[in-house]
């Protein structure tokens, strides 16, 4: 069987407030192996950020974390400090939720990239630039200077996410956690970044966690997904399986109201039946 590239097993996060400590993630357990697409669900506050830094180990000391974490079946919490820091970057990239205090306003797009290719260090520079540019482009955006030389300030908020993107990917990373990705992208530039991760799957075997609200987009592109309700794993399987029969009325009130605000969602992606009964 294949290692999984990463493993939670009964992974449990507890933050502190002013009453004391309380769980913000609650005994969740899931695996990915390569090439899979995982998409995270759940309502805002359900923990699915916090879900994606604690697979990524950038929880601060501020949160209790107690569970097993295993990247490529070893252990996050007995690796060395080195080999710890490591897997940021190299072994999981990352897309944050929130494009521009993700990006430095100091740093042009050409740096943003070039800090994601810190580890090609058998590039040459004019690979690097054309890599940049292979990125750039990759991700749907002009490969031009104008662009290659902006600021974060003078750039749209699809275009900051999409530099994000283009950085993590500029690693090669065996996982990606994409957090809200592709929220502020119009169709066609989100189709684009779909078909990308696609692409990343089937020719290098990345693996996706695909965060997100976008119920039509995690039906459509997951291959496995993973409904989080106040912590709490509410469901989780093959996409195809759970979206067909929605076993939780949560999930079913979540199809529902998908339906409502997003009219572009075809009904025969979500069967009737499955949303019937939906506390609405
Ligand atoms: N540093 C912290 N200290 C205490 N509580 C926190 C901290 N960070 C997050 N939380 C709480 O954890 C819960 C989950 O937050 P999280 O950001 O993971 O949710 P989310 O599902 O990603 O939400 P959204 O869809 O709005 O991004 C929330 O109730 C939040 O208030």
């Amino acid at each position: 069987m294949t290692t999984p590239l990463f493993e939670a097993d009964t992974l449990t996060v507890r933050a502190r407030n002013p009453s004391g400590w309380h769980d913000i993630l609650r005994d969740i357990s899931f695996h990915i192996k390569p090439g899979d697409i995982l998409g995270v669900v759940g309502e805002s506050g359900s923990g699915k950020s916090t879900l994606g830094l604690a697979c990524l180990d950038l929880l601060g000391s501020a949160f209790h974390i107690s569970g097993t974490r295993r990247v490529k079946g070893h252990n996050i919490d007995t690796m060395a400090e080195k080999a710890r820091t490591a897997i940021r970057g190299r072994t999981i990239g990352y897309v944050p939720q929130e494009p521009m205090t993700a990006l430095n306003p100091g740093m042009t797009v050409t740096q943003h990239l070039a800090e994601g290719l810190r580890h090609s260090t058998a590039l040459s520079r004019q690979a690097k630039a054309e890599r940049i540019g292979e990125l750039l482009q990759a991700v749907g955006l002009d490969s031009g200077p104008h662009l290659r030389q902006a600021y974060p300030h003078t750039l749209s908020g699809g275009q900051r996410q999409r530099i994000l993107l283009a950085a993590a990917l500029a690693g090669k990373p065996d996982l990606l956690i994409a957090d809200e990705a592709t929220t502020a992208l119009d169709p066609a530039s989100r189709d684009t970044v779909v078909a990308l991760l696609k692409a990343q799957a089937a020719e290098r075997g990345m693996a996706t966690i695909l965060i997100s609200h976008d119920l039509e987009l995690v039906a459509r592109h997951t291959s496995s997904l993973l409904v989080l309700r106040g912590g709490s794993i509410v469901e989780q399987g093959q996409t195809a399986t759970v979206m067909a029969q929605p076993a939780s009325v949560y999930l079913r009130s979540l199809l529902a109201l998908s339906l409502r605000f997003t009219p572009r969602a075809p009904l025969s992606l979500f069967p009737e039946q499955a949303i019937q009964g939906a506390e609405v």
